[in-house]
């Protein structure tokens, strides 16, 4: 591929030193730092490697996307782009044994949940026991532990940068704490290449994300900065970018064919979005994609249940059938897995006591909040998690638990749901416990999601085999969890194709051909009601999905949604 350079991007490639490039969505940045890196190639001793380092697999996905597109396959082989988790692991692995004395231990996230499950008292401070007094480390310990090993020795810290003389930093407006302390150990001896763009903190509301990062760094450091500003690489021709500037910035929007809103009422909401996704598949056929990626994005992961079952229905809109799309959601897998959890823990409600069975599957219910809190650490998880476990607790010690959807549970256990053998009618029986209960209905949704492992056909095969041995389920709860296991990494390995529903803070970093925006009157909402006009964080989330897109954006909405450009608090449009 032949690449144009701006004038700052020229620059950038030329300058000798630790740089900081800027810039907004599409302007090229992880392009440029691979473009510096090739220049960078002929300066590397031999056993020498360029470190990319990013967040999370996705991003290292795109990241081993464009290599190919700027790379030789002989110049890949001198960058490893790595997760900041992955890079610790190998550190802590190999070099681990200088902090205590002891081999290092991993404690990885199954074992870590049933261990915080049991322990009584702050398990933040017996993460760092563990780590500090034993060895052993949990995956949110990695990047604190290894920056601790950096500082505590020099030799490890000079072999690192010595194997890694460069390293280039994505996203870094998003470094938590314990990622800042490691890169400035690597800061030390390494030149760094940062890539950042202030208006795509998506991830702020996590304590450790500090907004000062990239003030932070210019004052360890002193780089050199360049901003590609507004380049767009990504829609050259489009308004899209314009359009998303003018949603983060709270200006009118520009009027340009490239972004289409449209507004629903309650009674067509589902066959608008229906429609809505067929016309931009055929928009970008007509423009000459062959076969489009569109990507179908939400603000919450039950909303984006909700527009699967959706694209899943027929419809018909202004007069015209609409048949079902066919479409992949991107969704968490643990999630899908640990809310399967709690439907196979009421399938065993008939061989436990009322106490045991309710409190088993609201231990499940706490492992699904804790999955979540391990996605993405969130206060509410976090307590979510402590309610369920305490409600299970107090079942077993035989009071009443608090949290109605555990009452709720009781009195489902006394209807006795009457399993009869039919594996999948049992199973629905089974999810409808949670799915009648407002709280839980996050978990419900999830749980329909275990087609998407195309499992659902193994599981119900397993469970009728059960039954026909016992006559009753057996451990369902083992049967679910081994079958998703496997279906967990085809799942994750899936590249993405035709059209793809999730959630915009899962687009973040991915491109593709078209983006529908669908807001949900109820739940998710784009503008985050708990947020103060002009909803600044709500803001850039909507720039993050609006620039996901290649050639076009549609963006569906309720009819009495707040305007994108509100000029002061509360006006409607
Ligand atoms: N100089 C260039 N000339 C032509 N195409 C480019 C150039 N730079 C980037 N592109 C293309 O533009 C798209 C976006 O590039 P890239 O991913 O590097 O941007 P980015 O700034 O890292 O984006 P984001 O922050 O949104 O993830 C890619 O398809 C890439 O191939």
């Amino acid at each position: 591929m032949t690449f144009t350079l701006s004038a700052a991007a020229k620059s950038a490639l030329d300058q000798e030193g630790s740089i900081v490039v800027t810039g907004g969505p599409g302007s090229g940045k992880t392009t440029l730092a691979l473009l510096k890196a090739q220049r960078l190639l002929p300066t590397l001793k031999p056993g020498q490697e360029i470190l990319f380092l990013s967040f999370s697999r996705a991003a290292v996905r795109q990241v081993l996307l464009r290599c190919n597109d700027v790379l030789s396959s002989s110049e890949r082989k001198a960058i490893t782009v790595m997760t900041y988790h992955a890079f610790c692991l190998n550190l802590l692995r190999s070099h681990g044994r200088l902090l205590t004395g002891t081999p290092a231990r991993i404690i990885y996230p199954g074992p870590e949940r049933l261990a915080r499950a049991e322990h009584d008292g702050d398990w933040d401070e017996e993460l760092r026991r563990l780590a500090d007094d034993e060895g052993c480390y949990a995956f949110s310990m990695f990047a604190a532990s290894t920056a601790g090993l950096l500082q505590r020795s020099v030799c490890v810290r000079e072999l690192v940068s010595d194997i890694h003389p460069i390293v280039i930093l994505d996203e870094f407006q998003d470094t938590d704490d314990s990622q800042w302390a490691l890169v400035q150990e690597l800061a030390k001896a390494s030149l760094l290449i940062t890539l950042a763009d202030p208006d795509q903190r998506i991830f702020e509301y996590q304590d450790a994300i500090d907004p000062r990062r990239l003030e932070q760094l210019r004052s360890l450091i002193s780089p050199s900065e360049f901003d590609l500003g507004g380049d767009n690489h990504r829609s050259p021709n489009a308004g899209v970018l314009q359009f998303a500037d003018a949603v983060l910035s709270n200006s009118p929007p520009p009027v340009t064919g490239d972004v289409k809103v449209s507004s629903y009422y309650p009674w067509n909401r589902d066959a608008t979005v229906h429609a809505h996704v067929l016309w931009m598949l055929s928009q970008l056929r007509k423009q000459g994609v062959a076969s489009p990626t569109v990507a179908v994005l939400a603000r919450s992961n039950p909303f984006v249940g909700d527009i699967s079952a959706m694209l899943s229905a027929e419809h018909t809109y202004n007069t015209a059938a609409l048949k079902p799309i066919e479409h992949h959601v991107v969704w968490d897998a643990q999630l899908t897995a640990a809310a399967a959890g709690v439907v196979a823990a009421i399938l065993e409600w008939p061989q436990h006591g009322k106490t045991d069975g309710v409190a088993i599957a609201l231990e499940a219910v706490a492992h699904f909040y804790d999955m979540k809190y391990a996605e993405n650490p969130s206060k509410s998880a976090a307590a979510d998690a402590k309610k369920y476990r305490g409600a299970a607790a107090a079942i077993r010690a035989g009071g009443m638990p608090r949290p109605a959807a555990a009452k709720a549970m009781l009195d489902a256990f006394s209807d006795n749901i009457g399993y009869n053998g039919d594996a999948t009618a049992d199973w629905l029986a089974a999810r409808r416990v949670i799915e009648g209960n407002a709280t839980l209905t996050e978990i419900a949704t999830a749980a329909r999601f275990v087609r998407m492992f195309r499992a659902t056909g193994e599981i119900g095969g397993r469970l009728a085999a059960q039954w026909s041995e016992h006559g009753r389920y057996g451990d369902a709860r083992t049967i679910v969890r081994r079958t998703l296991e496997v279906g967990r990494v085809v799942a994750n390995e899936r590249e993405p194709s035709g059209v793809l529903l999730m959630t915009i803070h899962k687009s973040k970093g991915k491109e593709f051909d078209g983006v529908v925006l669908v807001e949900g009157q109820y739940r998710g909402s784009f503008f985050d009601r708990r947020e103060q006009h002009p909803h600044p964080a709500s803001r850039r989330l909507l720039r993050v999905g609006i620039t996901r897109a290649r050639h076009r954006v549609a963006i569906v909405r309720p009819y009495d949604a707040l305007p994108l450009y509100q000029p002061s608090a509360g006006v409607q449009e």
